[in-house]
């Protein structure tokens, strides 16, 4: 992985086809402009490259300066980049300098200058100050030192496969409907940390994640999920939410999973929680006893949905 600035060369870059996008979430229409990038490297003889952008813009250009939330934080982006098999990755850093530069002026130095010999773009891909470098003056910027392909809009039921979709059907907590536009699970990455250790002494423990702030995480309730842990995926059922039932004000919200058929102890580790489906809201519940029993019945309708969705798994 590259990143800016560089201290290359033009002469120590092999020439490059590049897929340009921002590529939040890296959803199935995205996998669609990244992969065309690979094919074009084999076709024409170059090696692949993704150049994506961090912030997003809107942090640097937007009236809202509220943190910015992700369907993949710039980790997870690169991980899933590099499992299509892309030789290259270059992360510009989205500053305010680098969005007033000309449209030209940013083929000049982030294209030509970087050795790429084939770009490859969404439909409505925009570059240069104001966004005003698009599909249709690309051929006028590239001063015939590159050839590009530019992929039409991906649709799911009429409607574009967009990172703006998918953010809101993860806000609703539609985790079960993201497949079909993500082309995978929604997946948050975080470190199993200490709660309350109450977990075990009424027969269900539950990891406690740490997700960074930065990931979108569902609405309060509970789901079905599968968590990876050292390599191997568990199904089991998590609650986000406050657990009204034993806290009056808290302030943090806890991510916690419950695993079937697993027995470690893994403070400490880094796991994978794969969102699938929303079960139920978060209650407060009069005891325990009520709580334990809500809860049994929340494995067995994650259990059955795994077992009902076995061709997947
Ligand atoms: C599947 C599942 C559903 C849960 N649902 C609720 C709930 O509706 N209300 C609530 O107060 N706590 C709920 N909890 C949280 C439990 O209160 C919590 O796991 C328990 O207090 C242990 O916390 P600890 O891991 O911090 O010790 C749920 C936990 C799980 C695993
Ligand atoms: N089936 C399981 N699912 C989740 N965590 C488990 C399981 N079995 C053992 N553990 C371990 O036990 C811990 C959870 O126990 P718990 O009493 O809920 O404590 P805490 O409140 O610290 O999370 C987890 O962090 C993990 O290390």
């Amino acid at each position: 992985m590259l990143e800016f600035p560089l201290n290359l060369e033009k002469q120590d870059i092999p020439p490059l086809s590049m897929a340009l996008g921002y590529f939040d979430g890296v959803h199935r229409g995205h996998q669609q402009v990244i992969l065309e990038a690979k094919r074009q490297a084999i076709q024409l003889g170059l090696s692949s490259a993704v150049m994506t952008f961090d912030p997003h813009p809107s942090v640097v250009l937007g009236k809202d300066k509220r943190h910015v939330q992700y369907i993949s934080p710039l980790t997870e982006k690169i991980k899933i980049i590099e499992q299509l098999g892309i030789d290259y990755m270059f992360i510009v850093h989205f500053t305010a300098e680098f969005a007033n530069l000309l449209p030209q002026e940013f083929i000049d130095q982030y294209i030509i200058g970087l050795n790429v010999k084939h770009v490859v773009a969404g439909f409505d891909y925009t570059y240069g100050r104001m966004g005003k470098g698009n599909m249709e003056t690309l051929p006028f910027h590239s001063r015939e030192e590159f050839t590009f392909s530019v992929i039409p809009e991906l649709t799911e039921g009429n409607e574009k496969v967009s990172s703006t979709r998918i953010r809101s059907l993860l806000r609703e907590g539609k985790a079960d409907l993201l497949p079909n536009l993500l082309g995978r699970y929604y997946t948050t990455t975080g470190i199993v940390i200490h709660g309350d250790k109450r977990g075990r002494t009424i027969g269900f423990p539950t990891a406690n994640i740490d997700v960074d702030d930065e990931y979108i995480i569902p609405p309060l309730g509970v789901y079905s999920v599968r968590m990876k842990v050292n390599n191997t995926w568990y199904q089991g059922v998590c609650n986000v939410g406050y657990k009204p039932t034993f806290n009056q004000n808290a302030k943090k919200i806890s991510i916690e999973v419950h695993l079937f058929e697993f027995d470690q102890d893994i403070y400490g580790e880094e796991v994978v929680v794969e969102w699938h489906l929303y079960l139920r809201k978060e209650q407060k519940f009069s005891g325990i006893e009520e709580l334990v029993r809500q809860i049994e019945q929340d494995k067995q309708n994650a259990l059955h949905y795994f077992k009902e969705n076995r061709q997947i798994f």
